[in-house]
């Protein structure tokens, strides 16, 4: 019997421990088409290419970790093919390998940029430790300019670092306004201001037309306004792509995304899908979602570990993610959405507030600014479905740290 993983990323190795923690005693056979020991990525764009930055990725778990664990892992292994009658993964220049419960687990890819000029020199995109050593490398030099193309967490993340290391940033993007698509728009207008006080500046409303280029390197990218801004280098932050090809061929449904139910099942018997490239039944969302995070990743790991492992359990968890922008630490619990109504705790001119998100007089998403007492409440609020009132979130006496102290605790951990 054997457990065969794809993806030794966040979501693959977690679920390698858990199926370990959850008394997972068969074969674990974990593989990543990477060459390196399996590493985090969120510090890529933010500690690791600051200026003294960690010399080697962090690695997700210690080198002795896999061997102590009886975890088969293996790296520079690419899986080119799934036979899922046979029960096969195929992988390039080696023998199939054979499976009873197969784990997909291999996230996503930067999305490239499609338009004129695309295949200069210089333009970046920020998805592995490659890409974030071409940037520090260009970051090292301490001046220049760069435009990043994307307002959200990668591209906002990254033109943070370099304006604090000393470059002239443009920040270009289609949408009206910084993370449109997950912020309310009264934090997208702090965060707004946060960058423009970094010296970031920010341009709405202005897609990426095409890039322009002498001798095959870029020098500057034209924006669909008919605005061109010169640079130096570019870095792309567009979201990702999933590989859908890989499971549609073998008979695994997807839309964009692998398509999984709340056991993470994908419609193929003993393939299961994790992480990144999954996309679920969401209750907390009313529909299908596909969410870019590690608590999503760690977590479904650990819940299809418990599955495997013959302890079947449905996925529902409410998200959470944290981005790391200048002096600004943004905690976000829940799903915003555009509509919902905000009540502010705290004080945004302090630098330290949170947003309580309502959508027909429920809580539905917390936003917080360098407070992280706040999101952790909010964590633990909506997990139980124990929202607080709108008169509460007003009242400044309300104590929610008491409030959600006494909610009947579960394991939480602040990233
Ligand atoms: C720069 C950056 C900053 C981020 N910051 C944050 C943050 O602050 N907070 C947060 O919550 N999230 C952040 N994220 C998102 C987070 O890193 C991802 O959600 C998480 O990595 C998803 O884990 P995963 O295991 O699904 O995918 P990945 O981590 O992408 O791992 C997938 C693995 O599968 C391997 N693989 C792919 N195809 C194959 C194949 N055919 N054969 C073998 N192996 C294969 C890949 O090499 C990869 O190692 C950030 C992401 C990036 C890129």
């Amino acid at each position: 019997m054997s457990t065969v993983i794809i993806g030794a990323g966040h979501a693959g190795v977690q679920a390698a421990e858990s199926l370990r923690t959850e008394g997972y005693a068969d074969r674990i056979v974990l593989l990543d088409k990477a060459e390196h020991l399996p590493y985090q990525r969120p510090p890529l764009s933010k500690d690791y290419i600051k200026a003294g930055g960690d010399p080697a990725p962090l690695p997700l778990r210690g080198a002795a970790f896999y061997g102590e664990h009886d975890i088969d892992l293996r790296t520079g292994v690419e899986v080119v093919r799934i036979d899922s009658q046979a029960q096969l993964v195929f992988v390039k220049g080696g023998e199939p390998i054979p499976y009873n419960e197969l784990i997909i687990a291999a996230g996503a890819e930067a999305r490239r940029a499609h338009c004129a000029g695309n295949g200069l020199e210089g333009i970046n995109y920020l998805r592995t430790v490659e890409d974030a050593e071409t940037l520090r490398a260009q970051l090292d030099r301490g001046y220049g300019r760069v435009v990043v193309v994307g307002a959200g967490f990668i591209g906002l993340e990254f033109a943070a670092v370099a304006a604090q290391r000393g470059l002239d940033v443009t920040v270009i993007d289609f949408a009206q306004r910084p993370m449109q698509r997950v912020l309310s728009p009264s934090m997208s207008d702090y965060f707004t201001q946060v960058h423009t006080d970094l010296g970031v500046k920010l341009h709405f409303d202005e897609g990426l037309d095409h890039f322009v280029g002498e001798q095959g390197r870029v020098t500057a990218v034209a924006g669909t306004s008919g605005v061109t801004y010169p640079c130096d280098f570019a870095v792309v932050g567009l979201g990702v792509v999933t590989d859908e090809d890989l499971a549609a061929a073998g008979r695994i449904e997807c839309d964009r995304g692998i398509l999984v139910d709340e056991y993470l099942s994908t419609n193929v018997p003993h393939v299961y899908a994790i992480g990144d490239l999954a996309v679920f039944p969401s209750h907390h969302f009313g529909g299908n979602l596909r969410l870019e995070s590690v608590q999503n990743a760690t977590d479904m790991a650990k819940t299809v570990a418990k599955t495997i492992a013959g302890n079947p359990s449905r996925y529902d968890i409410a998200p959470w993610f944290w981005s790391n922008q200048g002096p600004v630490k943004l905690q976000i619990a829940g799903l915003a959405d555009p509509a919902d109504v905000v009540i502010e705790r705290g004080n945004r001119s302090t630098g330290k507030f949170s947003q309580f998100l309502f959508r027909d007089g429920q809580l539905v998403a917390v936003e917080s600014v360098n407070a992280p007492a706040d999101h952790v409440a909010a964590r633990k609020l909506l997990e139980h479905d124990a929202g607080i009132t709108m008169e509460q979130a007003r009242d400044h006496d309300f104590d929610l740290k008491a409030y959600a102290r006494n909610l009947s605790s579960s394991a939480m951990t602040p990233s």
